[in-house]
């Protein structure tokens, strides 16, 4: 299940679902009320298989993303103000429309490998700079 970003950063990407942690939240709450939020998916558990670090050339703030696999879930993908919930198969994962490194570490997640990354983008279309590892434990 990918989720078509309606505005703001990503938009007109396919994306996986999350956001920000807001205060006082942890990594695992922000990221099942993001999914609640932008597809209307409730999940109990999820498998934590990534974590990559991105950079923007010239802005100093880095992106800190904690990436979660769920295979179970309650509720119906439900389209909000921000996203628009669409199922592929497997072999037909829409990777032009998406950001540019979710090609390299898709089939690592989707294999359950773990995995650390760290992407430079220049503009939001061109990676300049990446390394990607799979590691034993996160
Ligand atoms: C740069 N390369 C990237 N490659 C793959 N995925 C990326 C990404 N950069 C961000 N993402 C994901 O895109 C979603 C929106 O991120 P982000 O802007 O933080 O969220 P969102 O606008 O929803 O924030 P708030 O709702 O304001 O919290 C979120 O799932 C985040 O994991």
């Amino acid at each position: 299940l990918l989720g078509m970003k309606k505005r703001g950063f990503g938009a007109g990407k396919w994306n996986g679902f999350g956001g920000k942690l807001q205060r006082g939240e942890t990594i695992e709450q922000a990221a099942k009320r993001e999914l609640l939020e932008e597809s209307g998916l409730v999940v109990d558990s999820m498998e934590k298989l990534g974590n990559i670090k991105f950079e923007f050339v010239g802005e100093t703030e880095i992106l800190d993303v904690h990436i979660f696999r769920v295979d179970s879930f309650e509720g119906q993908p439900t389209e909000s103000d921000e996203m628009r919930p669409q199922w592929f198969d497997l072999d037909k994962i829409p990777f032009g429309q998406m950001w540019a490194d979710d090609i390299l570490w898709f089939p690592m997640m989707l294999q359950r490998k773990k995995f650390l990354g760290y992407f430079k983008f220049q503009g939001h279309d061109l990676i300049v700079e990446h390394k990607l590892e799979e590691v034993k434990e996160l």
